[in-house]
């Protein structure tokens, strides 16, 4: 059935796609390409062609069921199958980075939590040179994606306002006919609300309204589940919406090589893409784009892309025999992403967590069969018990927090940091002291995603506590100068002795949460890592 409906939708053969007329080229159909190529065939304003190397594969219950998130991590058919470089500050291991390869981009295979950040971050992208890209100019568009399914009473947490106080305030946050679906799960698992009312006990309070730009504290995130068919809801949708438009034009199996650009630069001296080549199974294709070309091959192939068409630090390219066009060394520099460390605990028999879909054969067919009826319960559910903090409701005490800031500063005072750098940093620290929070906590009522294999007969739970605004930086830069070889991703992870602290503290905090009650009287004991892990020096080594 699956194949019948690629058919049918695929707007065109290479050759037929290469010759069309198209104002822009978009390349790559996920998250961001899919969202502004519908954006922009709207209306028939303009012909938008788009370039995606993977395929759309509905009704695939890998990508659809909400529950089965991170089950085609690693699978070839759906991830581009990222590893970083050697870590040096990870003992030299290789981190793995599932990237989505299918229409729709890493929305087909990511975890399905829809959150957003707080005001102050989006204000800052306006405030480093994004002109409209600050909290309220963005509200807009927020509204316009979302459709947003009403909660339930009794899928509030604990301290929290009512469903309809909750409803009638998030209108101003959610739109009700966009093209992706927003909704709360319909199961809790037995650890939930124990954990939440361990988090208010350590001073993190229950947050009802957390998608209104102030997202601190604990809270019940809405997911993308499409409540109706208990389908995961993401970017492929913009395709389905646009099907029938014949100025939305999407070729599939196709990988973009390399940017196009005129010989001629424009009369302010830029040079002026005019095209995309494009391979699809070894032939090589080239298509034009009357106005623009918009890159939108994510954070690792766009990079990728430019500095295969002559775009980046002419030294790395002159290295791999590329002719430089603009020598812009900015391209695949100043990478970050937020470090995270999961510990998985063990939980007391009989508590019930996502581990009994493994543990208990009758449990899990109920599951199935509810599923496929109703479209509800446990299989259409996803993370959604999620906190966001402060450094300074993190650490420990005044003297913790007082020296996280030292460690912070004594670094930075000693590093040379790019013009860039130094204007995030001084972000970054406003955020501290005006305590935008730094933390993430994300709880995960199973095992599976740690270390140790869990166990035949035994439940779980996992805590994660993940940097939101890492102090460190690495690159993504091109390995070879064959546009089939993924480039070199080195995110020089925990590279900020700032990072490192942080860390900690937030791993010592989930310590202190597992033991605080009613939390503590669920849990067993820790698993990863082992229990003779307890001091800052354990965790930082
Ligand atoms: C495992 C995981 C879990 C996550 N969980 C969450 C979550 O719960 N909530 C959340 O909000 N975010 C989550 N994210 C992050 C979120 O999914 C991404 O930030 C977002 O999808 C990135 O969008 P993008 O448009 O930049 O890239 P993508 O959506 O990855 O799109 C890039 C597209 O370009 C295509 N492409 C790349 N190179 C080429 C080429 N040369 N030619 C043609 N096509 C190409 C790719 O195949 C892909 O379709 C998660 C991400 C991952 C990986």
């Amino acid at each position: 059935q699956s194949v019948e409906l690629v058919n049918r939708a695929t707007a065109s053969d290479p050759s037929s796609f290469a010759s069309q007329s198209f104002d822009y080229i978009v390349v790559g159909a996920g998250t961001a390409g899919l969202a502004v190529a519908s954006k922009l065939a709207q209306d028939g304003k303009a012909r938008v062609g788009i370039i995606e190397a993977g395929l759309y594969l509905p009704n695939d219950p890998l990508i659809d069921v909400p529950k089965n998130f991170g089950q085609n991590n690693g699978n070839p058919k759906y991830d581009w199958r990222f590893n970083t470089t050697p870590q040096a500050e990870l003992s030299g291991r290789t981190v793995p980075h599932p990237r989505g390869k299918v229409v729709g981009g890493s929305t087909a295979l990511n975890y399905l939590v829809f959150n957003r950040a707080s005001k102050q971050e989006y204000d800052a992208w306006a405030e480093i040179g994004n002109d409209g890209w600050d909290w309220n100019s963005l509200t807009n568009s927020f509204r316009e994606v979302s459709h947003y399914t009403s909660i339930t009473d009794n899928q509030t947490f604990p301290n929290s306002l009512d469903a309809n106080s909750i409803n009638s305030q998030s209108e101003q946050y959610h739109g009700t006919d966009g093209v992706i679906q927003v909704s709360y799960n319909t199961f809790e698992t037995d650890v939930q609300d124990p954990y939440v009312q361990a988090m208010n006990s350590l001073g993190v309070s229950t947050n009802s309204l957390p998608d209104s730009g102030n997202i601190t504290g604990v809270y019940n995130s809405p997911t993308a589940v499409d409540r109706t068919t208990g389908k995961r809801s993401y970017a492929a949708s913009f395709y389905v919406k646009n099907m029938d438009n014949d100025h939305f034009v999407l070729l599939q199996g196709a990988r973009a090589t390399k940017i196009d650009f005129s010989p001629n630069k424009n009369k302010d001296g830029n040079v002026v893409a005019t095209g995309v080549t494009f391979d699809v199974s070894g032939t090589s294709y080239t298509v034009k784009a009357g106005k623009e070309v918009i890159l939108s091959a994510g954070v690792f192939q766009s990079p990728q892309l430019l500095e295969l068409s002559g775009i980046g630090n002419s030294t790395i390219l002159q290295r791999f025999g590329i002719n430089t066009l603009v020598d812009l060394p900015g391209v695949g520099e100043n990478l970050m992403d937020h470090a995270m460390s999961a510990q998985m605990w063990q939980v007391n028999p009989g508590v019930v967590t996502w581990d009994q879909l493994r543990i208990n054969t009758t449990f899990a067919a109920a599951a199935a069969q509810q599923y496929n009826t109703t479209h509800d319960g446990v299989l259409a559910s996803t993370i959604n018990t999620v906190a966001f903090s402060s450094f300074r409701t993190v650490a420990d005490n005044d003297t913790a927090y007082g020296d996280l800031l030292n460690t912070l500063d004594q670094w930075i005072n000693s590093t040379s940091l790019t013009p860039l750098q130094s204007k995030q940093y001084d972000i970054q620290k406003r955020w501290i002291n005006e305590s935008v929070p730094g933390m993430e906590f994300v709880m995960i009522p199973s095992g599976g995603l740690t270390r140790t294999r869990p166990a035949n007969d035994t439940s779980y739970m996992i805590i994660s506590a993940i940097l939101q605004h890492p102090f460190s930086r690495g690159n993504v830069h091109i390995n070879s100068s064959d546009p089939m070889e993924l480039p070199a991703v080195d995110p020089k992870y925990l590279t900020s002795p700032f990072d490192v602290a942080a860390l900690v503290q937030g791993v010592q905090f989930a310590n202190k949460l597992v033991s605080t009650e009613p939390l503590a009287s669920l849990i067993t004991t820790r698993i990863d890592p082992a229990t003779n892990f307890t001091s800052g020096a354990h965790f930082e080594g």
